[in-house]
Order: structure tokens, then sequence, then C-alpha cells
């Protein structure tokens, strides 16, 4: 019963059939409660203070002094109701659902277990387990008292120091924040670059500016081993044995990718491998007979708008309505650092990979009137290919949303010359975007 589940849940229950909802923790799943709503109030909270701090340059005078209990309250209060998904619950029993609480299994074709009730299901199971934090196979780490996204969301307090464990979409945006609320911060990523899996040009602005504000960024290094002394706090100090440096820091932030335990969700029942790190599924989300699954577990992009987005053509296969196959073609997606990071679409490396004869063009934030205006870092990066474009990046201040005109051209495959033809309002950050079809080598 993550976002995709439950919205499959809460339709069919609402169109009238017979539906089970079965979720071992809290309904609504990892976004709600220890993913993208804690995570953005922090980093609402902590752009406050970065821009707070810009005054100096730019307005005047301000002092600005973080408080952590606000952004801990407001997330314990208004996002988490202290951890607690009554709300969630009673607006899937209040479709006509039933709620069982429990770690379900596939015991058989179109059959959960759970503890000793087996449900069996004339119409099909919907899977959607999601995925937990993966604990690298590291000497020493499982025994020192690391965090991961589920205990970071629950902090009460800014550590003084914290070394983060992979320089993904969570470790990131984790670091700025914790950062920014005044702790020592390094990243450490194996991968010789920052996010990545995004255009090597979104990695390199993310370090200069986190760099930049004070975060120690380490790329390329393999970590062989994490300790624990004592001293240096009350939970003594975490050691990072990163290549030949050794990092310390009183706490630790395991973000180094997911993972779901598929044999113990019993997928063997089913005639699926076990071992796998994903469920395939077709493109109406079959995985097998009587059997759909939503969500990260498919592998298509562990984002809260691809579980739904699923969970929309789920309930439609299963209710027999007519709609379009799932197409990830213009799949968007926006890291939440600031600058933010808008991709959609390929980056250019897979385009040419796919065999694809490819353009690209980028334009810096900074030579644009408004991005000048805001000294702001940025760059807007565009993938054509046949006239159309198949990807783009958008990252500066609200990348993300500056992503959105991006996502319509790559989806709708809107030509490169009609996209050129466009009046964009002056000055804007999204006017970028006709420079970097100007840029069109
Ligand atoms: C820190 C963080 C920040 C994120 N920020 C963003 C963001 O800004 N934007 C975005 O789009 N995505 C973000 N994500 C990713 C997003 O949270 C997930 O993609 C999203 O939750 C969709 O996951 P899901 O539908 O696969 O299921 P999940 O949300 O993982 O939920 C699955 C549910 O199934 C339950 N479950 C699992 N197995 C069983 C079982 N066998 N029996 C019963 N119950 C079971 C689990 O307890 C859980 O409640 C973030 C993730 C993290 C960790
Ligand atoms: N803004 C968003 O939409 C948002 C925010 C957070 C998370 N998410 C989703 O959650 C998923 C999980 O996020 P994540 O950041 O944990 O995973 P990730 O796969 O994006 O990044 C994990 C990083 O850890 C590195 N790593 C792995 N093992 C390591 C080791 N031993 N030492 C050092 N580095 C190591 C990997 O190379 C990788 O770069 C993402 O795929 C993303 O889709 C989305």
């Amino acid at each position: 019963m993550g976002p995709g589940g439950e919205d499959v849940a809460g339709r069919l229950a609402e169109a009238g059939l017979k539906v089970v909802g079965v979720e071992s923790r809290l309904v609504g799943g990892e976004c709600p409660y220890f993913g993208c709503v804690p995570s953005k109030m922090m980093i609402r909270a902590s752009d406050l203070l970065a821009e707070g701090r810009r005054i100096g340059d730019l307005a005047g005078s301000a002092e600005v002094a973080p408080d952590w209990s606000k952004v801990a309250g407001r997330i314990r209060d208004e996002a988490t109701d202290d951890w607690d998904d009554k709300v969630a619950a009673d607006r899937f029993t209040g479709k006509g659902g039933i709620l069982v609480r429990g770690y379900g299994s596939l015991t058989g074709e179109r059959e959960v277990t759970v503890g000793d009730r087996v449900f069996r299901a004339r119409r099909g199971v919907v899977l959607n387990p999601g995925t937990a934090p993966a604990v690298p196979p590291i000497e020493g780490l499982r025994n020192v008292p690391y965090w991961t996204n589920r205990d970071i969301v629950k902090a009460t307090e800014i550590p003084d120091s914290l070394i983060v464990l992979g320089g993904g979409a969570i470790g990131l945006e984790l670091a700025q924040v914790f950062r920014r609320f005044g702790a020592e911060v390094t990243v450490v990523e194996a991968a010789d670059r920052l996010l990545a899996l995004e255009e090597p040009e979104a990695g390199e602005l993310v370090r200069e500016t986190f760099e930049a504000e004070g975060i120690k960024v380490r790329t390329g290094v393999k970590v062989g081993f994490v300790g624990h002394e004592s001293g240096g706090g009350p939970e003594g100090t975490i050691t990072v044995h990163a290549g030949d440096e050794v990092l310390r820091a009183s706490r630790l932030l395991v973000a180094a990718g997911r993972f779901t335990d598929l044999e113990a969700l019993g997928v063997a029942s089913a005639g699926l491998d076990p071992s796998a790190r994903t469920i395939p599924v077709d493109e109406r989300m079959r995985a097998a007979e009587g059997l759909w699954a939503v969500g990260d577990v498919t592998g298509k992009g562990a984002f809260t708008h691809i579980s739904m987005y699923q969970a929309a053509i789920v309930v439609k296969d299963i209710l027999g309505q007519d709609g379009p196959p799932a197409d990830y073609r213009a799949l968007p997606r926006v890291t939440f650092t600031d600058p933010e990071i808008g991709a959609v679409g390929l980056t250019e490396r897979q385009a040419r990979e796919k065999g694809l004869k490819v353009r690209t063009g980028i334009t810096r934030l900074g030579d644009s009137t408004r991005g000048w205006i805001h000294q702001a870092e940025g760059f807007i990066k565009v993938v054509e290919a046949d006239g159309v474009l198949v990807g783009a990046t958008s990252a500066g201040p609200t990348g993300g949303e500056v992503l959105s005109a991006l996502v319509v051209a790559v989806h709708a495959q809107v030509p490169v010359k009609t996209l050129e033809s466009m009046i964009y309002a002056y000055p804007t950050f999204h006017r970028a975007i006709s420079e970097a079809l100007r840029a069109l080598d």
C-alpha cells in the first residue's frame, strides 16, 4: 500500500470491487512518512536559510538563525501525524476497502497469505511492496549505528558532523539540508561522479555548489571499512575508511540505493525469479496470470509519480477499460538540491547508446537575463534526434518547474522547429530553453 497501491486499492474499492489492502507498516508507503514529503519539508526550510543568507549580497542585512525543531515539529505534526497512518487507513476503509495489517506473501495463483490468514482473489493480486534502504556489504557497517532515510526523517537535532554514503538523490538532497542547518558534511560516492545516471554537467554543478557551501565531496571512492570509536559525542564517532582517507563524523547516513526482498514476497509461487532486483511487467503492469506490479519494484523509476502513473493503468486494466499503455519515453525526474536538477527522457549518452543521430545544445543560466539578475547557477541542455527532443535537463532555481515545458516537448514529440518558433517570456528562467535550442550543434 505505497502511493500506487493505495491508489489502486482505493479506486477499485470505489468502483465496487471487494478489495483487501495488505500493509505491514504505514498505509501510503515510503513517500509520505519517510521519503518525498518529509525530505521536501526539510529542503523548503534549508532553502529559506540559504535565501536569507543571500540577503547580505543583494538586499541589506539579515541574521539567520537555524532552528531544526521547527522542521522536526512540522514533519512530526503536519506531514506524518507522528508516523500514524490513521487518516490514510480510514480513507481506504471509507471507500469500502478491507485493511489487513501484516506482511503479505504470495502463496499461489491469486493467493496471498498474511500470518495465518489466506486471501484468495477472483480478479487478481497487485504487488506494490516498494523498496527498503539497501545496506552495502561493507565490513563493519552493520556494527555501527548508521542512519537510513527512515531514521533521518525522525532526527530531532542536527548532528555536528555527518557522512553521507551515496551521491544519488537521497544522499545529495539530505547532505545539503544538513549542511545548511550547520553540520559538517562529507558525501562519499563510489561512482566517479554525483548523480551518475544524469548528464555529467548536472553532477558537476552539484559538486561545485556543494564545495562552495563547505560540503566535502569524494567520488570514485571505495569504502573498505566502517568503524566506531568512543568519544566525540554521546553516540561516539563513526569512522569511514574511504580510499586513502579516514573520515570521521558523529553520524553516518546510508543512501546507497534500494532493495526489495522478492523471496520473502513469495514471487517464486508466481513463477518469477526471487533473486531478481525487480519484477518485470508488460505495458499494462502485468507480471503473471492474475498478477500486476506497480511502483519501485518494477524498476521503471523509483518515483512516486511512476507508482501513481502505473496505478492508473492497472485500475483501467482490471476494470476492463481502454487506455494508453505505459510509455516511459518522457519520464521526468527532479533532484531537489539547490540548484534543482530536473531531467526528462534520455541523456546524451543514453541517446547515443541507442544509436540515435544526436545533436545537443547547452546554455548556462548565468548567461540569461534572469539568471544574471538572480546570480543563479544552472544550465539547460537539450538532446535532439530526428527533429524532436528526446531528452533535456533543466538545472537551476526551480529547475523542476522549468522542466515542465521540456516534458511536454519530449512527450508530445513537438518538432524542434515548432519549439524554435515559440515566444518565451522575458526575463524568465525558462526563456533559456530557446537559447539551448539555438545552441544545437
Ligand atoms: C528520502 C526519499 C526521498 C524521496 N523523494 C522523492 C521525491 O521527491 N519524488 C519522488 O517522486 N519520489 C521520491 N522518493 C521515492 C518515492 O518515495 C517512492 O518511489 C514512492 O514511495 C513509490 O514507492 P512504491 O509505490 O513502490 O512503494 P513504497 O512507497 O515503497 O511503499 C510500499 C509499501 O508496501 C509495504 N510492504 C512492502 N512489502 C510488504 C508486504 N510483503 N506485505 C505488506 N506490506 C508490504 C511497505 O511497508 C510500504 O508501506 C523518495 C524516496 C526517499 C527514500
Ligand atoms: N527527488 C526525487 O525524486 C527523489 C529523491 C530521493 C530519492 N528518490 C528515489 O529513490 C531512489 C533511491 O535513492 P538513492 O539515492 O538511495 O539511490 P541511487 O541509486 O539514486 O543512488 C545511490 C548512490 O549510492 C552509490 N553507492 C552505492 N554503494 C555505495 C558504496 N558502497 N559507497 C559509496 N557509494 C555507493 C551509488 O553509486 C549511487 O550513486 C532513487 O532511485 C530515486 O529514484 C527520488
